[in-house]
């Protein structure tokens, strides 16, 4: 274990934390930052499975972080880094924390000799991030249009460790793609043809997307290229990236006929691409086991030029919103997204961009259900949710009705892929599902009615009487027959009666209270017909 990666994680829950670390020991006094760090942790959203047994999505934990109360309905940035293994994609994250947590100031980096915590990193040559995490906390941002954002940031496994099938690599790639707004392509040295050549799928992908829609699929990539060592061709910083990255866009009749169609279109699948060139973070950082993060430690160049990346990612300006066929994304839509891709990816294959079409497609119309039945859930909560009285059946239906037509409205407004018969289709779901909500909100109401809940009781005791008083009157008359039978009938209602209370109380037999409940809702529904029938 190195000292630098255990320390890193001292007021930080995670199996390293454990670790008994010289430094640790030295018991420093946490700044503000690290104890809001060390609250949270990150969260394994795409588990990676031993044995090549792929990924699975951690759907509760995911469903725990995108739908919390205060986010699930903003807008959701996600923004995600990823590229080669052992690059510091994980080191970088973490000052992306620094600056979330500490927005206002312009001291976001931290205090000289404060360690760097929060997404585990660490040196050495084997891989430390697998699968997928998210922070475990959004961050709310208010945006200067007045809107208000939640941002998740994602770190991904590295591509081409020696643990991973390139099937792995390609899928987590692709799914951090897919499901971020601003991606984050983090490459050692130089921009070369193979890394280009892993945003074909994409391309491609996006070239049949915008054949439904004419919105671009993809929000912001930056290349973001680490340990830049020309500076004196291509000055480090955004502008020098952008001189640098049309270079490298350029198409000539030597590459390879995919990779110059890759270069063709990949300005019109990204709304935005640019390309950062980021120094040496200097040798400590590089090949120091006891470097544990701290700014002290890191060169003056990559923390200046840092200074610079981190606001052009994240300033409340620059940040992006995940759009996809040109309809922003809520917390509650990534949901669904995260989902329909890691069906799609689980496979043995890499999906062909035609089944990511497909996915999204489903996706599309399947968060448009959930934020329309959410539209209509909320509005029945206040209207006749648990907490609320009883109200007149009929004007519950004709409330039903108008919010039914409201979240029909609703579901058709969103844009969506997949053609019409698709969105017809998820039409008749979602119209099944609020009449399903509308049958039990009615049986809620119904519940609340006191003359229902008295119901059973009432009628079994107004037989019990009827039958006495019967018993009495055709024995006076000298029908004994017809009396004995009165008698019966007042003994059978006063057993039901008592088991009807013995199941109320305990709990037990409960199919068998059922059951009376329904006897006296006929006999009930009789006393009502005959009344109506008289009057
Ligand atoms: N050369 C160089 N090393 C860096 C840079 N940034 C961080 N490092 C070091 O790279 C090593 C790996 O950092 P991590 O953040 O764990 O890398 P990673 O890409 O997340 O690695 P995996 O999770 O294994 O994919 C650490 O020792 C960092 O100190 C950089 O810009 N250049
Ligand atoms: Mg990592």
């Amino acid at each position: 274990m190195l000292k630098r990666s255990s320390r890193s994680l001292c007021y930080f829950p995670g199996d390293r934390a454990l670790s008994s670390d010289m430094r640790c020991e030295e018991k420093e006094v946490p700044t503000e930052v690290q104890k809001e760090v060390g609250a949270v942790g990150p969260v394994h959203i795409v588990l990676a499975h031993e044995d090549d047994q792929g990924f699975s999505l951690d759907e509760e934990a995911l469903e725990r972080l995108l739908l919390r109360e205060e986010v699930v309905d903003l807008d959701v940035v996600v923004v995600s880094v990823a590229g080669a293994f052992r690059k510091g994609k994980s080191f970088l994250l973490d000052f992306l924390l620094r600056y979330m947590y500490n927005q206002s100031s312009s001291s976001w980096m931290g205090d000289a000799e404060e360690p760097l915590t929060g997404f585990t990193w660490r040196g050495g040559c084997e891989r430390e991030t697998t699968g997928i995490q998210a922070w475990g906390q959004l961050f709310l941002v208010d945006r200067p249009d007045g809107s208000k954002v939640a941002v998740m940031l994602m770190d991904t496994q590295g591509a081409f460790d020696s643990q991973s099938t390139v099937r792995d690599c390609a899928t987590l790639f692709a799914l951090s793609t897919m499901v971020s707004s601003i991606q984050v392509y983090n490459l050692s040295q130089n921009v070369q043809e193979d890394d280009l050549q892993h945003l074909q799928l994409f391309t491609e992908y996006g070239r049949l997307a915008m054949e439904q829609t004419n919105e671009k699929p993809f929000q912001r990539l930056m290349f973001l290229v680490r340990d830049w060592s020309y500076p004196y061709e291509h000055p480090y910083g955004l502008e020098g990236g952008h001189s640098f990255l049309e270079k490298r866009l350029q198409v000539t009749q030597q590459q390879h006929e995919e990779l110059q169609t890759v270069r063709r279109h990949i300005h019109s699948c990204f709304s935005s691409i640019s390309c950062f060139l980021l120094p040496h973070p200097g040798l400590r950082v590089a090949t120091n086991p006891a470097f544990d993060g701290r700014l002290t430690d890191i060169d003056e160049d990559f923390k200046r030029e840092l200074f610079c990346l981190v606001p052009t990612l994240l300033a409340p300006e620059n940040l992006v919103v995940k759009e996809i066929g040109g309809a922003k994304l809520t917390c509650r839509d990534l949901l669904h997204y995260f989902k329909a891709y890691m069906k799609i990816y689980q496979g043995e294959e890499l999906p062909h961009p035609k089944s990511m079409l497909q996915a999204t497609a489903e996706a599309n119309n399947l968060a448009a259900v959930a934020g329309a039945r959410a539209l209509y859930t909320k509005s029945m909560e206040q209207l006749c949710g648990g907490d609320t009285p009883y109200m007149a059946p009929l004007e519950l239906s004709r409330r039903h009705h108008a919010l039914r037509l409201e979240a029909v409205r609703h579901f058709r407004s969103v844009k969506k892929m997949g053609g019409e018969e698709l969105c017809r289709r998820y039409q008749e779901q979602l119209e099944a599902e609020l009449d399903l909500s509308h049958a039990s909100y009615s049986k809620l109401n119904d519940g609340k009615n006191i003359f229902r809940a008295v119901r059973t009781p009432a009628t079994l005791l107004g037989l019990v009487f009827l039958c006495y008083a019967a018993s009495l009157f055709t024995g006076l008359l000298g029908a004994r027959w017809l009396a004995s039978m009165c008698h019966l009938l007042m003994g059978v209602a006063l057993v039901a009666l008592l088991t009807w209370l013995y199941t109320r109380y305990s709990g037990e037999l409960r199919p068998l209270g059922h059951v009376i409940d329904r006897v006296a809702a006929a006999l009930w529904e009789q006393v009502i017909y005959i009344y109506k029938y008289i009057f």
